[in-house]
């Protein structure tokens, strides 16, 4: 399942439609063995983007390699041959039975022992015991069960999943996480689309955010840092008198602020600071509740990002 170099690089890739842009210039790469989130507002372009990078479609202008082939209209066999791709709905022959559906596709794909294929696909999803029933007498979270083992079938090195918990619930869309992880365990390299930013969060070693362009890529914690100061979160029994004085000299405190709560401080380096900032209350006689890094989410960076563009928009 591993290769040499990235298992997807995408240098300046851009798809228009006629006169609409449904995403410009995006460049990105993609470890194998890595769970690449690909998160951006509805419209940003990412179905479009799996489409183009599972050769559904072809780019307006830029280049690819998916998993180790530059992609291009000769390699498109080659290619679909060693991805899967898991559109957000499912897509199954709801009159057939979930083994019969999968005969099918393994009949497409022309797969060799398509048996044994089917046997371990439906194993890895769960739902052995689930092969005799027909695919519409089954809850949509189910169904998706389905549609992944569907996308194992062929042994996939590169993995899309778009949207793959869209409209389940939590306990539905925690089993496809449980999913997610046990492929990422075989060295599956995983692509998904998500709007769900816990979800990226949770799951991926790195995400990019689109909205047309490609606005961040990185791992969810440098995003973080490279849009927010850090801050401590400091929380006390009662207001102190004279707050600027037991926390402007501080070093590595570089300012404050009085919230409902407490005060948050900006720091560079909240592992040292804390102590610090502890010292000086017990100096000030305060009674301390709790010093914490105050962290932002993934859905803080985003949010930051995606307002910025609608900001930028209205100018
Ligand atoms: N076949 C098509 N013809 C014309 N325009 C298209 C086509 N497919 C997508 N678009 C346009 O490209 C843009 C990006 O669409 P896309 O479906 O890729 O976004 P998305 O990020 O997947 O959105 P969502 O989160 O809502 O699924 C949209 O403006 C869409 O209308």
């Amino acid at each position: 399942m591993t290769g040499v170099g990235p298992a997807v690089v995408v240098e300046q890739l851009t798809k228009r439609f006629g006169e609409r842009t449904a995403f410009a210039d995006v460049s990105f790469e993609v470890g194998y063995g890595e769970v690449f989130g690909f998160l951006g507002p509805n419209g940003a372009g990412k179905t479009t983007t799996v489409r183009t990078l599972g050769t559904l479609i072809a780019p307006s202008s830029g280049s690819a390699v998916v998993a180790g082939m530059p992609l291009n209209a000769e390699n498109g066999p080659a290619i679909r041959a060693r991805i899967s791709i898991m559109p957000e709905s499912p897509g199954l022959y709801l009159r057939l039975t979930v083994v019969e559906n999968l005969q099918c596709f393994a009949g497409l794909y022309e797969l060799a022992d398509a048996r044994g294929r089917i046997e371990r696909a439906l194993r890895a999803v769960n739902l052995a015991d689930r092969a005799q029933d027909l695919c519409g007498s089954l809850s949509k979270g189910l169904r998706q069960r389905v549609a992944l083992a569907r996308a194992l079938l062929n042994d996939p090195a590169v993995l899309f999943l778009d949207e793959p918990t869209s409209g389940l619930d939590p306990v539905a869309a925690r089993e496809v996480h449980e999913l997610i992880t046990s492929l990422r365990a075989r060295g599956v390299t995983i692509f998904l689309t998500t709007h769900r930013l816990e979800e990226a969060e949770r799951l991926c070693d790195r995400v990019a955010i689109l909205n047309t362009t490609l606005r961040l890529v990185g791992k969810p914690d440098e995003l973080r840092e490279r849009l927010f100061t850090k801050k401590l979160d400091v929380r006390v029994r009662t207001p102190l008198d004279d707050p600027g004085q037991v926390f402007g000299a501080l070093p590595g405190v570089q300012g404050w602020d009085q919230v409902s709560s407490g005060y948050l401080l900006a720091v560079s380096d909240p592992d040292l600071a804390a102590p610090a900032v502890a010292r000086a209350l017990v100096g000030a006689d305060a009674d301390i509740l709790s010093i914490a890094e105050s962290r932002h989410s993934l859905e803080d960076v985003y949010l930051e990002l995606i307002d910025e563009d609608v900001e930028a928009r209205r100018r």
